[in-house]
């Protein structure tokens, strides 16, 4: 075998995976302006209801992922995550969070659940994530949730920058933010161990990368379609007579 097709360590493919940051959303333009505070208020409204489309499907993501797997340990903790998103007694979870967040930016409950204003770039990409998660061999679907690597970053700078920025959110949109702090971090965990444990071969490994890749693209083309419709102002049809 040469050194070329060598597996990498576990520090190495890690680090390979680390590495791919340089393509996570929050360098995407919509991010860039979001988090400069340059996004008009209707504009922050758009994004906070097309991501909603995400917030809803990610448990169901997350029971496909559960219905394709036969072990009861990896089962029994990948749970949280819908619950963390459904809510349980004592939690009315991520999707009511994020509720509030739409409420918190000025748009209505009803605005936001009926998902009036999902556009279909956003549509597909979310619905190409889940679809994944529906067919893919149920480790390799576990493991493109790893964006969540880069998550508690981008969270951590809404709740730093927002507050000075967006002054006119009110303060029960940041639970979301917060709560997804910890959450991330504990999905990260588990996502990583079984990860790591189970891309043993370079080309297993490389094969990973091409699949976090494809969960960079759904969260980049989200970002796409709403710089399109909300910063460029050129929605669907935006130059046809209707
Ligand atoms: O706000 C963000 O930028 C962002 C990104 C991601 C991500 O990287 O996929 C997630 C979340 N938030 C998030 O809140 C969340 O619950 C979540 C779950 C997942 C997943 O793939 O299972 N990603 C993300």
């Amino acid at each position: 075998m040469t050194t070329d097709n060598q597996a990498w360590s576990r520090e190495e493919f890690e680090a390979k995976l680390r590495g791919m940051e340089k393509c996570y959303h929050i360098h995407h333009p919509m991010h860039v302006l979001m988090n400069e505070g340059k996004l008009t208020k209707q504009q922050l409204q758009g994004w906070v209801a097309n991501r909603f489309y995400y917030q809803v499907m990610i448990p169901i993501k997350d029971a496909n992922i559960m219905a394709n797997c036969p072990d009861r340990e990896t089962r029994a903790k990948w749970v949280q995550r819908i619950l963390d998103h459904d809510g349980h007694p004592g939690d009315p979870g991520g999707i009511e969070a994020w509720i509030q967040l739409g409420m918190a930016v000025g748009l209505t409950r009803e605005e936001i659940t009926s998902l009036e204003h999902v556009l279909p770039g956003v549509r597909f990409a979310v619905d190409a994530y889940v679809n994944f998660a529906r067919r893919a061999e149920w480790h390799e679907a576990a493991s493109s949730s790893l964006t969540e690597l880069f998550a508690p970053k981008i969270h951590q700078q809404r709740l730093d920058n927002w507050p000075d920025v967006y002054p006119w959110v009110e303060q029960e949109g940041y639970t979301y933010f917060k709560k997804r702090l910890t959450e991330a971090r504990r999905d990260v965990e588990h996502g990583l161990e079984l990860t790591l444990d189970w891309y043993k071969t370079r080309e297993q490994q490389e094969r990973m990368l091409h699949i976090l890749k494809f969960k960079l693209d759904v969260l980049w083309s989200m970002a796409d379609a709403m710089y399109l419709a909300y910063v460029n102002d050129m929605p669907p049809y935006f130059n046809i007579e209707q």
